[in-house]
């Protein structure tokens, strides 16, 4: 018998045989070759070695480098492979050979698993919102008439989505306060973060044909955590009136590990209540009773907790979201990633921006560092989020982690 396995993982394992994200990743020795894994515990399972292995039917769809093959193969094979996985890291006649296609964390590196097609995001927390509004439009309402109508959203920048440790420079751009005569252009300073969660689209939509709510996890392959940084002083110059540009387009950061739907069953809960009727496109019964997830999420900066933002309190689902963005006919590619928008919870330490943290600037956080309001070169910022799992477990999403660097 073997010394201690791997596969023999403590009691309540976040990242046990009830979770199984899917990442990719290369190693020392051969750090060309991107290959598809699953964590296990504190290791990385090369899936494709794994199908070919045991001899699955799977076997070409998981030897890939990316996750995309699998994405587009659609619901049942995400059931299936998620089905065999889960027997390849239990069943004890596979352990001879599993464990040998086990790579410990710490000996891989992890990239991006997609190639990221369009990528939207969206604006679903009224706590978010109406802090923004108050913030940037003092003079006017908090929320804009449309939004307990819709879920707004715009269209951000795919090709600078990033995987977790990818340092972020801090972007340049114009920025003009209101007291200021004129623009001036230089090094942002006030370089903020959006904690998110962001939802990966697997199975493509035709032109022409919207995408119902009952849908959603026909096309939905999974979630993760996302950061939208922000600099707010350029997007408060910029951003009127076509929104958000320059100020989010410079990078998106998100994790290097995509969770499944299905790993996030328990995880299901009532949206908040609506406070006006919705329009049938957006409206389901089902989906007002379990629309939302149970995603307890956690800001780190410099290893100090700064917010934890709940995103069961979010106002807009999912499905919703994702109805919304092809009620007009607009098709989905696989690869497409939206994220719900900034996620904050109605208490102060619940906000999941420094520009809401900090009101603008206003109220600095006290760190063990020192004062902050935004980021400063050589921070370091960290999004973790667990949610409840079947019998009692915990399912941790993977981390995304920056550390902002010196403008270029
Ligand atoms: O209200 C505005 O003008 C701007 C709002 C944002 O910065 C939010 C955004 O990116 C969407 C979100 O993350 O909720
Ligand atoms: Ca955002
Ligand atoms: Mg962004």
């Amino acid at each position: 018998m073997s010394e201690h396995s791997p596969l023999d993982l403590a009691e309540g394992d976040p990242f046990g045989p009830h979770n199984l994200p899917y990442g990719v990743f290369s190693t020392a020795d051969e750090p060309g070759r991107r290959r598809l894994g699953v964590r296990i515990g504190g290791h990385v399972l090369d899936a494709g070695a794994a199908a070919h292995a045991l001899g699955s039917p799977y076997a070409t769809l998981l030897a890939q480098p990316s996750l995309n093959p699998l994405l587009a193969a659609g619901r049942t094979a995400w059931r299936d492979v998620r089905r065999a996985l889960t027997a390849w890291v239990t069943v004890p006649a596979h352990r001879a050979d599993i464990e040998p296609l086990l790579h410990p964390l710490d000996a891989v590196t992890l990239h991006l698993p997609y190639e990221v097609a369009d990528y939207v995001d969206f604006y679903a927390s009224e706590h978010h919102a109406t802090n923004v509004g108050r913030i940037f439009r003092p003079d006017g309402d908090a929320l804009t008439p449309n939004w307990k109508h819709l879920p707004i959203g715009y269209h951000g920048r795919a090709g600078t989505v990033v995987v977790s440790g990818t340092d972020v420079v801090r972007p340049s751009g114009q920025r003009k306060a209101p007291t200021d005569p004129a623009p001036v252009f230089g090094p942002s300073i006030k370089l903020d973060i959006e904690a998110e969660v962001g939802f990966l689209v697997g199975t493509p939509s035709e032109l022409g044909k919207p995408v119902p709510l009952a849908d959603f996890r026909e096309h939905v392959f999974g979630l993760t955590l996302l950061n939208d940084w922000s600099a707010r002083d350029i997007q408060a110059w910029e951003y009127v009136p076509l929104g958000p540009f320059l100020g989010k387009s410079f990078q998106t950061s998100v994790s290097a590990w995509v969770t499944p739907l299905e790993a996030l069953d328990a995880a299901r809960t009532a949206p908040p209540a609506r406070d006006f009727p919705l329009l049938p496109y957006l409206d389901d019964a089902a989906e007002e009773e379990q629309g939302g997830f149970d995603l307890r999420i956690s800001v780190e900066i410099n290893g100090e907790v700064v917010a934890e933002p709940p995103f069961s309190s979010m106002y807009w689902t999912a499905a919703q979201q994702l109805a919304h963005m092809t009620v007009n006919g607009a098709s989905l590619r696989t690869g497409d990633l939206y994220g719900s928008g900034t996620v904050s919870g109605p208490e102060v330490d619940q906000r999941g921006s420094l520009l809401e943290l900090t009101w603008n600037g206003r109220d600095a956080l006290e760190l063990a560092g020192g004062k902050r309001t935004f980021l400063e070169d050589g921070d370091e910022v960290v999004l973790t989020a667990w949610a409840p799992g079947p019998d009692g477990t915990r399912v941790t999403l993977g981390e995304v982690r920056g550390r902002i660097v010196p403008s270029a």
